[in-house]
């Protein structure tokens, strides 16, 4: 039997609440001879805000008509919209200090297709992990900084965000508190991991902290970068059990694995269009 050619897209939609939103996009859709692959919702009660994710699978020549549509719906239900084609990888810049787990491990998932991203560049204030951007041929970016160099070294850091395209960056153990004007520049556009189950231990050592409070749990948060310090919508954590023998550097050496894992996954759900801003939350359709 003929098949057209079909190529695969993500439609993010949000929209006050009410009665009939599906029942608009979806009769659309099939006339427009979209095979639906995937569709999660969610409606928070709280704010009266409708949320959907759409994966689906419609013909190349479709997505002007497919456009057209979602506009003219956009008008009707005051929606605000996206359409990927999910063949296009995010353009991902990625920021690290001295510290190579999580950036090995990116790098790692990267190359076996498990992260539908393009490694742009790497950002670092620090020369140390060079060599491993070298060996993947990532171009490596080194920017020195101190309290008197702080603004220009971030200046240099937007300019390079702008002219390689990155659409996402990503703070991999990079150590450095980005300054308000910064943080609103990358606003939703930028996840840190930070190492601990927040909003439990904030700041600087955070597994000194627990080590201090006796922890039974550490852990590791992946969340985007607000100018409040590890305050920002969370995306993804996870935890590790740990007894009381644990020493604060056998916190950070457990604490790498699931740091690591925690990050990727959150760059992953954030490359596929899986997640929503929900005011200082965020809704992962994963
Ligand atoms: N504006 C923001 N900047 C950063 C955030 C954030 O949420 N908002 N997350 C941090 C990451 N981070 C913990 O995950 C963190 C990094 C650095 C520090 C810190 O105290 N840094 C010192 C310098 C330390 C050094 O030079 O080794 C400082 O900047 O004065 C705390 C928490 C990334 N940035």
């Amino acid at each position: 039997m003929y098949r057209p050619q079909m190529s695969e897209f993500v439609i993010t939609l949000k929209c006050p609440d009410k009665p009939g939103i599906l029942a608009k996009i979806t009769p659309f859709l099939l006339e427009c001879g979209c095979d639906i692959r995937e569709a999660s919702v969610f409606g928070d009660k709280e704010t009266d805000v409708f949320f959907i994710r759409m994966q689906i699978a419609a013909k190349d020549e479709s997505l002007p008509e497919i456009e057209c549509g979602l506009k003219s719906i956009s008008e009707q239900l005051s929606l605000t919209w996206e359409i990927h084609a999910v063949a296009n990888k995010m353009r991902v810049l990625i920021a690290v200090s001295k510290f190579d787990h999580c950036l090995n491990d990116l790098f790692h998932k990267w190359k076996i297709g498990y992260l539908p991203i393009d490694i742009v560049g790497i950002v670092s204030n620090h020369p140390d992990l060079k060599g491993l951007a070298d060996w993947y041929g990532v171009p490596y970016h080194y920017l020195p900084i101190t309290k008197e160099t702080k603004a220009d070294q971030e200046a240099e850091f937007w300019r390079l965000i702008s002219e390689s395209g990155a659409e996402l960056t990503v703070l991999a153990r990079y150590m450095q508190i980005l300054s308000d004007e910064f943080t609103k520049k990358i606003s939703g556009k930028c996840i840190n991991i930070h190492h601990s189950f927040l909003p439990s231990f904030k700041g600087a050592k955070p597994y000194h902290q627990a080590f201090t409070r006796g922890v039974k749990l550490i852990g590791a948060t992946a969340h985007y970068v607000t100018e409040d310090l590890d305050e920002g919508p969370i995306i993804e954590q996870d935890v590790r059990r740990i007894t009381h023998a644990a020493s604060a550097e056998e916190m950070v050496e457990l604490g790498r694995e699931v740091e690591a894992s925690v990050l990727a996954r959150a760059i992953k759900w954030h490359a596929e269009h899986r997640l929503f801003l929900n005011g200082n939350k965020t809704i992962v359709f994963n």
